[in-house]
C-alpha cells in the first residue's frame, strides 16, 4: 500500500516530464506572471505536483486529463485573485485519481473541495505559501484525516520529526538535522538538480530568516541553506517569532509546520524562493523594496512578528574602512597575528562564558582571605561553592579563551601570572627536595608554591601577588609521570592560587585533580556572539564581510574563536571583500587537510549517501588509511543492507558475493604491493578492496547473522574493528608457541616431524598423553607418568600450556576440564622439583629445513661461559632434556654423552635437518667449545659439552 501511494506521489512527475525542462524564456514568462507571488511557485510546471497538493492556488479540483493544460490558467486565476490559496491534500488525491484510476478513495471524492485543517496556512503576502484556513465540517475533517494518513505513510513524510500522524511505514526519518544515529538522512529531492538554481543580488535575502522543513523539490537541504545564506538570508533550525518563512514543499504536519501555523509564519516553496531570488537580479533596488514590502506584509499580517522586520540588506553589510585606511592599518601592525592583536584586553571583551569569568574573578579575589589571611586551610574537599577550592581548573575545547580569561582576571586583580605549559617538562619533583630548588620545572613549582616569601607575612605593596597558571594539564603524559600527583601535592601546600587549564576535563589523568579544584567548564560561545566579535575585527581591519558569512564561519569552527580569527586573517591576505562563498570555499579546503579517522571514512563510504560521493572523494576516503580502511570494509561489508537491494534478500546476497570477490581481488593487489613493492597498484588495491565493495553495499547497517538482529548481544550500531588484526596477532602467537614446541620436540630427537605434521597429526596424541592420566589415574601415579612423558619429549611446562592452548576450540570443552586443581598443582610441583637436574638445551637454536640459520650472535651467546641461575632468575622454565632419561637419572660420563649426541646430530644433519644443540653445564668449568661437524646440508653444529646435575639453566634467548 505505501508503495502504491509513493508511486502515486511520483507519477505526476513522470507524466510531466516534458515540462521538467522549461526553456529560459518560458521560465521568464512564468516569472513575470508569478513575480508577485513567489511563494506560489512560479515554476509549478517544473515543481512537484505534491507541492501543489499543499500549496496549489486553484480551489477547484482539476478535471481528469486536463491538468497539464490547465496549469497556466490556474496561475492566471490565482494572480487575478491576488491570493495564494493552496489546494488541500485531497486535491492531490484527485490528481492522483486522474492519473491513476486504480486509486479512487470514495471519501476523497466527497471532500474534493476545501482544505484540511492541517493546511490552515496563511498566505501572508500573496508570495508566501501559507494558505488560509477553510472551514470544513467535522465529518469532512475526519474523512480528510483518513485520507491523509496513507499519504503520510508513503515514506515521504520525512520532514516531520515525530509528526504526530506519521505512521511507521514510511521511514519517518525526521527532516531535522542528523536524526537518530544518521538514520535521519532525507531522501533525494524528487527533481534533484533539474531546476536551474537562480543567482540573485548578493544580499537580496538580507534580514530574512528561514526555517527549512522536509524534502524540497530539487534542492538538498544543505544546498537550500547555502543558497539562502549566499544571498544574505539566515537559516535557523526551529521556527520562532523571528522566522520569516518556513521553506517547505510539503506540509508533513511536523513540529516545524505546526509551530509555523501557530505563529502564523508564512510557508514558502522552493519555487517561491527561487522567484524571490530571481526577482532581485534585474532590478536590485526594486527587488530589495519588494523583499522589504513582502516582509512588511508578512509582518502586518502577523502582529507578533512586527519586531522581526528585516533590516535593509545594505544596513547589514558592515563595510567600514576604505581600502586606503585598511592599507595603513596593515602596515602598522602587520607583524602581529590577529589573535594576538585582538586578544581581549578586559574580561568584558571575552566572548561567551561571562558567568565563568565572574566566578573565576570571585574565586581569585577571595583566595588570600580564605587560604592565607584567615589561616584556614581547606584541603581539597569538593564543595559546590566555586570559591571554596584552593585551585581552579578551567576546561573546554581549544581556542575558547580559557588562557585569556585566566590571565585577564589575574591582571585585573593585580596578580602576577606565572605560566607553565605542557611543552615544558613537568616530571615529578625530586622527592628529596622538600621545598624545591631550581633545575626542573617541577622543582621550581614546588619552590614557588611553598615559598615563604610569597606567604601572607610579606609586604604586599612591594611584591606583587602571584598566581600559577598550569596550562594543558591534561597533556601531562609519559614525560610527566607523577606530575599530576605532584601537582595535587603542590595544591595542598600551596601558598599561592593555582589555575589549571585543560581541554579534556574527563581525562582519566585528571580524575583526582578535579577533586582539588574549583571546576569551571567553558562552553562554546554562540555563533552569533563569535560572529559579532569577528565583525569587530573585520571592521577594525577594513574588511568587507557580511554577517551571515561570519556566522557561517563561526558555525564551522566549533566554538574555536582562535581558529575563526586565523581563518579570517588568512582570507584577508587575498580578499578585501569576503563573501559567503569565499568562506565556504576556505572551510572546505581547510577541511580537506583535517585528519579523518578510518572509522569516519568507512562510515561515509558505507553510508546512505555513499553512492553519491564523487570518485575522488571515495579515493580520498579509502586512502585516508590504506592499511586500516580495507580491513574495516572487509569486516563490515557483510553487515550492510544495500540500499539498491531493498528487502530483496537474494539481491543482497548476490551483492555480498560481488563485494567479497572484489575484496579478494584487493587482497591479491595487496600481496603484490607488500611482497613485491608494487606500489603503483595501490589505487587499484583501494578500488578493489574499498571502493567497489562500499559502492555495492552502502546502505543501512544491519548484521547479516541474525537477519537484522545484532549478532552480538547489545552490539552498538557502529562498524566493527577489523577482526583480522586480532586474528593475525593470535595466529602469530600460536605459530610462535608451536615453533617452540616443535624445536623442543626435535631436540628430544624422538622424531623428526615437520611442524605441520606435529600440529595436525601428533597434537591430539600429545594432549591425550599429557591430560588423560591426570584425569583417570591416581594423583601420584598420574603426575609421575606425565612428568616422565614430558621429560622424554622435551616438553616444558610452557609447552604443556601451549599444547592445551592450541587445542582449544570454540564449542569444544576445555582440554583441562575434569582435572582436579590439586592434581594440576601436584604436576607443577613435581615438574619443578626436577628442573634442577634437568639438562638444558637452547632449543630455539634448532633451525628447521628451509628456515634461516640461527644468527651467529645467538650461537656466540650460547657458547658463552654458563651463567648460573640466570634462567631461574628470569623465571624461565625452559629446562629441557638433552637426551632420554637424562633428567631423572645420573647419566653416563659427559664425554660419552657428547659423542653420542655428536653422532646423532650428524645423522640428522645428513638428512637435511640442521640441528644445533647446546649443552651447558653450570658447574662444569671444563665446558668448552668443540668444533662442529658439518653435515651434508653444510650447516654448522655447535656443541658444547656440559656437566649436569648442578642446577644448570640456560638463558633463554629470543
Ligand atoms: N572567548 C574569546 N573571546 C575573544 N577572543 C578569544 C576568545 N577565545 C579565544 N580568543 C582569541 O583566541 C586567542 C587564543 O585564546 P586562548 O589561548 O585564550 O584560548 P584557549 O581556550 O586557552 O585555548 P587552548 O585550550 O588551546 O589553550 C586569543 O588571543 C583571542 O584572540
Amino acid at each position: 500500500m505505501p508503495q502504491d501511494i509513493r508511486k502515486w506521489f511520483l507519477k505526476p512527475h513522470s507524466k510531466d516530464k516534458d515540462n521538467a525542462t522549461i526553456p529560459a524564456n518560458t521560465a521568464l514568462s512564468n516569472l513575470e506572471t508569478t513575480n508577485s507571488e513567489p511563494g506560489c511557485g512560479g515554476h509549478e510546471s517544473m515543481g512537484r505536483r505534491k507541492t501543489s497538493k499543499y500549496f496549489a492556488t486553484d480551489k477547484q479540483k482539476p478535471e481528469d486529463g486536463g491538468e497539464k493544460e490547465e496549469l497556466p490558467a490556474k496561475r492566471k486565476a490565482k494572480k487575478d485573485d491576488g491570493k495564494s490559496v493552496r489546494s488541500s491534500p485531497l486535491k492531490k488525491f484527485h490528481k492522483a485519481d486522474d492519473d491513476d484510476d486504480d486509486f479512487v478513495p470514495p471519501s476523497v471524492k466527497k471532500n474534493s473541495v476545501g482544505a484540511t485543517p492541517s493546511k490552515k496556512l496563511k498566505s501572508g503576502s500573496g508570495r508566501a505559501v501559507a494558505q488560509k484556513s477553510v472551514d470544513i465540517d467535522d465529518d469532512e475533517e475526519e474523512d480528510v484525516k483518513k485520507t491523509e494518513s496513507p499519504l503520510k505513510s508513503s515514506g515521504r513524510g520525512r520532514g516531520g520529526r515525530g509528526a504526530s500522524g506519521a505512521p511507521a511505514v514510511g521511514r519517518g526519518r525526521g527532516g531535522g538535522r542528523g536524526g537518530f544515529m544518521n538514520f535521519g538522512e532525507r531522501k533525494d529531492p524528487p527533481h534533484k538538480g533539474e531546476k536551474e538554481v537562480p543567482e540573485g543580488a548578493p544580499d537580496c535575502l538580507g534580514g530574512l530568516t528561514f526555517v527549512i522543513s522536509g524534502t524540497l523539490d530539487s534542492l538538498e537541504r544543505e544546498e537550500a541553506e547555502d543558497l539562502i545564506k549566499r544571498h544574505g538570508g539566515r537559516v535557523t533550525g526551529s521556527v520562532s517569532k523571528k522566522t520569516n518563512y518556513l521553506l517547505c514543499d510539503e506540509d508533513i504536519a511536523g513540529a516545524k509546520s505546526t509551530k509555523a501555523k501557530e505563529l502564523g509564519t508564512p510557508f514558502l516553496t522552493e519555487d517561491g524562493l527561487f522567484d524571490m531570488i530571481r526577482a532581485s537580479k534585474p532590478m536590485k533596488a526594486l527587488a530589495q523594496a519588494e523583499s522589504k514590502k513582502s516582509v512588511e506584509k508578512v509582518a502586518a499580517s502577523l502582529p507578533k512578528k512586527s519586531t522581526s522586520a528585516p533590516k535593509a540588506p545594505i544596513e547589514r553589510m558592515k563595510t567600514v574602512a576604505s581600502p586606503a585606511k585598511r592599507k595603513g592599518q596593515n602596515i602598522q601592525q602587520s607583524s602581529l597575528t590577529w589573535t594576538e592583536k585582538y586578544r581581549p584586553k578586559t574580561p568584558n571583551e571575552i566572548v561567551g562564558n561571562q558567568q565563568l569569568v565572574k566566578q573565576l574573578h570571585t574565586w581569585l579575589a577571595h583566595w588570600n582571605e580564605k587560604f592565607l589571611d584567615t589561616g584556614t586551610k581547606r584541603n581539597g574537599k569538593k564543595q559546590n561553592d566555586a570559591s571554596a577550592e584552593k585551585a581552579a581548573i578551567l576546561s573546554g575545547s581549544p581556542g575558547m579563551g580559557k588562557t585569556t580569561a585566566a590571565k585577564l582576571v589575574c591582571q585585573m586583580l593585580g596578580f602576577q601570572a606565572i605560566e607553565v605549559n605542557a611543552s615544558d617538562s613537568r616530571g615529578k619533583a625530586d622527592a628529596k627536595i622538600s621545598k624545591g630548588i631550581g633545575g626542573s620545572n617541577a622543582n621550581s613549582i614546588k619552590e614557588l608554591v611553598s615559598n615563604e616569601a610569597l606567604s601572607a607575612n610579606m609586604d604586599r605593596s612591594k611584591h606583587p601577588k602571584t598566581v600559577l597558571i598550569m596550562d594543558e594539564v591534561d597533556g601531562m603524559s609519559a614525560g610527566d609521570r607523577g606530575g599530576i600527583a605532584d601537582l595535587i601535592a603542590s595544591i595542598k601546600i600551596s601558598k599561592i592560587p593555582i589555575i589549571c587549564i585543560c581541554n579534556d576535563r574527563y581525562s582519566q589523568k585528571l580524575k583526582s585533580l578535579v577533586n582539588y579544584c574549583s571546576d569551571l567548564r567553558f562552553r562554546k560561545p554562540r555563533k552569533q556572539e563569535i560572529a559579532k566579535r569577528l565583525m569587530q575585527i573585520a571592521n577594525a581591519e577594513g574588511l568587507e564581510v557580511n554577517e551571515i558569512a561570519l556566522e557561517e564561519l563561526a558555525d564551522r569552527v566549533n566554538g574555536d574563536i582562535r581558529m575563526a580569527i586565523n581563518q579570517l586573517q588568512y582570507m584577508s591576505l587575498s580578499l578585501s571583500v569576503i563573501k559567503y562563498d569565499d568562506i565556504r570555499q576556505r572551510l572546505l579546503s581547510s577541511a580537506k587537510d583535517e585528519d579523518i579517522s578510518p572509522f569516519t571514512a568507512v562510515d561515509k563510504l558505507f553510508g546512505f549517501n555513499g553512492g553519491k560521493l564523487r570518485m575522488d572523494e571515495r579515493i580520498d576516503l579509502s586512502m585516508s588509511d590504506p592499511d586500516l580502511v580495507p580491513l574495516l570494509i572487509q569486516e563490515n561489508y557483510i553487515n550492510y543492507r544495500p540500499s539498491s537491494a531493498g528487502r530483496d534478500e537474494v539481491k543482497r546476497l548476490s551483492l555480498i558475493a560481488r563485494a567479497a570477490e572484489s575484496i579478494s581481488d584487493g587482497d591479491i593487489f595487496n600481496v603484490q604491493i607488500r611482497r613485491n613493492q608494487q606500489w603503483q597498484l595501490s589505487q587499484s588495491s583501494s578500488l578493489a578492496s574499498c571502493i567497489i565493495p562500499a559502492a555495492l553495499m552502502h546502505g543501512q547497517r544491519e548484521t547479516l547473522e541474525q537477519n537484522g538482529a545484532s549478532c552480538l548481544q547489545g552490539e552498538r550500531n557502529f562498524n566493527r574493528f577489523g577482526g583480522w588484526l586480532g586474528k593475525n596477532s593470535t595466529m602469530g602467537k600460536n605459530l610462535r608457541l608451536l615453533e617452540d614446541l616443535h624445536f623442543h620436540h626435535l631436540a628430544s630427537r624422538k622424531s623428526k616431524l615437520g611442524r605441520d605434521t606435529l600440529r595436525l597429526d601428533y597434537f591430539s596424541l600429545l594432549l591425550k598423553q599429557l591430560t588423560e592420566p591426570l584425569r583417570v589415574l591416581p594423583k601420584d601415579e598420574a603426575v609421575k607418568k606425565v612428568v616422565e612423558f614430558m621429560n622424554a619429549y622435551s616438553i616444558s611446562q610452557e609447552d604443556f600450556d601451549s599444547i592445551v592452548e592450541l587445542s582449544k576450540f570454540q564449542g569444544h570443552a576445555n582440554p583441562l576440564e575434569g582435572i582436579p586443581p590439586a592434581v594440576k598443582s601436584a604436576l607443577t610441583r613435581a615438574y619443578n622439583a626436577q628442573s634442577k637436574s634437568r639438562m638444558v638445551q637452547a632449543a630455539d637454536l634448532v633451525p628447521l629445513p628451509g628456515m634461516k640459520k640461527a644468527p651467529k650472535k645467538r650461537i656466540a651467546a650460547m657458547l658463552e661461559p654458563p651463567d648460573d641461575g640466570i634462567g631461574e632468575e628470569n623465571g624461565d622454565n625452559l629446562a629441557e632434556n638433552e637426551e632420554e632419561n637424562s633428567s631423572d637419572t645420573e647419566g653416563p660420563a659427559d664425554a660419552m654423552i657428547g659423542e653420542k649426541l655428536q653422532s646423532e646430530l650428524q645423522s640428522l644433519n645428513s638428512e637435511g635437518i640442521e640441528v644445533q644443540l647446546e649443552l651447558k653445564g653450570a658447574g662444569n668449568s671444563s665446558a668448552k667449545r668443540k668444533p662442529a661437524g658439518r653435515g651434508k646440508g653444510g650447516s654448522t653444529s655447535a656443541e658444547k659439552k656440559s656437566g649436569r646435575g648442578s642446577g644448570t639453566a640456560a638463558k633463554r634467548k629470543r
